[in-house]
């Protein structure tokens, strides 16, 4: 008998679905112990945020074949884990986008206002019309920090109340920007002009704490912060700081770095301009209609052998074409990301060049690998082989393939990724040795020979004497070490290219000296 897990409330829906196929129980609220030690019984699990699918659980399954998210982030889902134990998982990355962004609407209005606090005053018998006063959204400025699904929904209706909409989002181009009638800002303006900041990016290593102490210092007196996309992207201890201290007008949060809220959060002790709702962003009934048919309609699919739409990792690769293909997807994926690092901004074409021995492979689960290393650092681990094309097309990058089968200049042949963006054209090239070591070969068609490591530094500059001397000193006063250093040039006293492998990663200050060495022309970090 196939057997379905629910964890979550979910709508009946959704369970109708399920239960046209399987045998459905539904055990909400509990504990992760508890998951353990029964989910060998069950061949799917659905959850909401409120379930922790730890790899405990996941390794405790025996025949689990997929765990369905009905709704968008799958953070409480240890995915690698999943993937590792053959599970898919699937979520529903639409299904709640207008839920989140009404709510986060809400919260701006409610805010401006004082609809939370004149609620209670006027049940408790007062009358307090002086003290309410609030402000209009109608020409303020609002910043957008995120410019997906919600953050677009956000600013379509900011517009229709008149709000002067600025965006930031590193992946988004300026026609894009334009069609939303967003203006696109840097990020450190976005928090310093803004009447209103309000966050819609996944929580990565790159965005957790992003609005800190020094971010809350820059905003106008008056701002007001809004996040209803993952807690932990506000340092929770600072925005108390920076409300009791009134630095900023107020903030309206509905997500929390830990869920259910702690009793002893800082947030629970500030007294003015803060209205805390318990992550219920997607909690409407349409919402959670959409994300429950729309997954368990995905378990349903699953459970009969066939294949499901919005997967967040298994690729639809075979096990076999990914076992041999190993070395090159990750080969594929690391330039991937090291050229999103050189390339920066808006990138709106990427080629996929295969030379020699590579062209004998299949170049999509190449061009996946590459674009999944591409998009990573934007969309951190939601980011995955289904998802990468898909992610890719909405953001407006296109993909070019080329092959070539001539003799290459190394023996197991090559892969060359060109990117055409915001900031010109750059490549990077690559190619696995007969050890099976990943090697890049070539930046911005310069040769090199280097092992990618986790940390490196790559400058362009004009070859002459001692200036490989005067960075290497740079590096040392500031306690850099320097693991290896290659020079790639095509003339001499020509432009050259110089790739570090450091131990540590650079300080930003550090950047700013190196770039005021005579003859340095860039100075890019990269962190794979
Ligand atoms: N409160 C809730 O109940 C609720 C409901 C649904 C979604 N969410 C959360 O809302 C967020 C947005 O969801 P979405 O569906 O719009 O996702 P999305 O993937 O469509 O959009 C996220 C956007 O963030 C951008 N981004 C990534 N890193 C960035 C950075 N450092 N700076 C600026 N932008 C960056 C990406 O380019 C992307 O355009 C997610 O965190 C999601 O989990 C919360
Ligand atoms: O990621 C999501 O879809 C939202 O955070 C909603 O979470 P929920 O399904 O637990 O309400």
């Amino acid at each position: 008998m196939t057997k379905v897990l629910i964890t979550d409330p979910i709508d009946q829906k959704g369970i109708d679905i399920l239960s046209q196929v399987a045998q459905v129980d539904q055990k909400i609220g509990i504990s992760n112990s508890e998951l353990a030690s029964i989910i060998h019984d069950y061949d799917a699990l659905m959850i909401r945020s409120g379930t922790q699918v730890t790899g405990d659980i996941i390794n405790s399954s025996k025949k689990l074949r997929i765990i369905g998210r009905a709704g968008v982030g799958v953070d409480n889902v240890d995915v690698k884990a999943a993937t590792q134990k053959g599970v898919l998982v699937v979520n529903s990355p639409g299904g709640n986008t207008i839920a989140a962004a009404e709510h986060t609407i809400a919260m701006m209005l409610a805010l401006s206002r004082n609809i939370p606090i004149a609620n209670s005053s006027t049940f408790l018998g007062k009358w307090e019309r002086k003290k309410f006063v609030g402000n209009e959204l109608f020409k303020k400025k609002l910043g957008v920090v995120g410019l997906g699904k919600i953050g677009t929904h956000v600013a379509k209706v900011a517009n229709a109340l008149e709000m002067d909409v600025y965006g930031y989002d590193p992946f988004v181009s300026s026609e894009r920007a334009q069609q939303l009638q967003v203006r696109l800002s840097e990020l450190k303006t976005l928090f310093e002009e803004s009447d209103y900041v309000t966050l819609h990016l996944p929580r990565t290593s790159e965005t957790e704490n992003l609005v800190n102490m020094k971010v809350l210092k820059s905003m106008k007196k008056n701002a007001k912060l809004i996040n209803c996309a993952r807690g932990g992207i506000i340092d929770e201890e600072a925005l108390a700081e920076a409300l009791n201290n009134s630095l900023i007008g107020g903030a309206a949060i509905d997500v929390f770095a830990k869920e259910p809220l702690d009793s002893n959060s800082p947030l629970l002790k500030v007294d003015k301009n803060l209205i805390l709702t318990p992550h219920l962003g997607a909690s409407t009934r349409e919402a959670q209609e959409n994300v429950a048919v729309d997954v368990a309609e995905q378990i349903r699919d699953v459970l009969l052998g066939l294949s499901a739409r919005t997967a967040v990792n298994i690729p639809g690769l075979s096990p076999d074409i990914m076992d041999s293909l190993k070395p090159h997807l990750q080969l594929a994926e690391t330039m991937g990301l090291l050229i999103s690092q050189l390339s920066g901004g808006q990138i709106q074409k990427l080629e996929v060049r295969l030379q020699g021995e590579f062209v004998q492979h299949p170049s999509q689960p190449l061009i996946i690998a590459s674009l999944k290393g591409l998009l990573s650092k934007a969309l951190g681990d939601r980011i995955n082989y289904v998802n990468a094309s898909l992610e890719a097309e909405s953001r407006g990058i296109s993909v070019v393939e080329s092959k070539d089968e001539a003799r290459p200049e190394f023996a197991s042949g090559s892969l060359q990724l060109t990117t055409f963006g915001d900031n010109g054209e750059h490549s990077v090239a690559g190619s696995i040795f007969a050890d099976g070591e990943l090697r890049i070969i070539s930046i911005d068609q310069y040769p090199v020979n280097v092992s990618p490591s986790r940390f490196m530094l790559i400058t362009r500059h004009r070859d002459m004497p001692g200036i490989i001397g005067k960075l290497g000193s740079l590096l040392g006063d500031h306690n850099v070490n320097i693991a290896s250093m290659q020079v790639g040039r095509k003339i001499v006293r020509g432009e050259a290219v110089m790739v570090l492998s450091i131990d540590d990663p650079i300080p930003t200050n550090l950047l700013e000296s190196i770039l005021e060495v005579e003859g340095i022309t860039s100075s890019d970090p990269v962190t794979l």
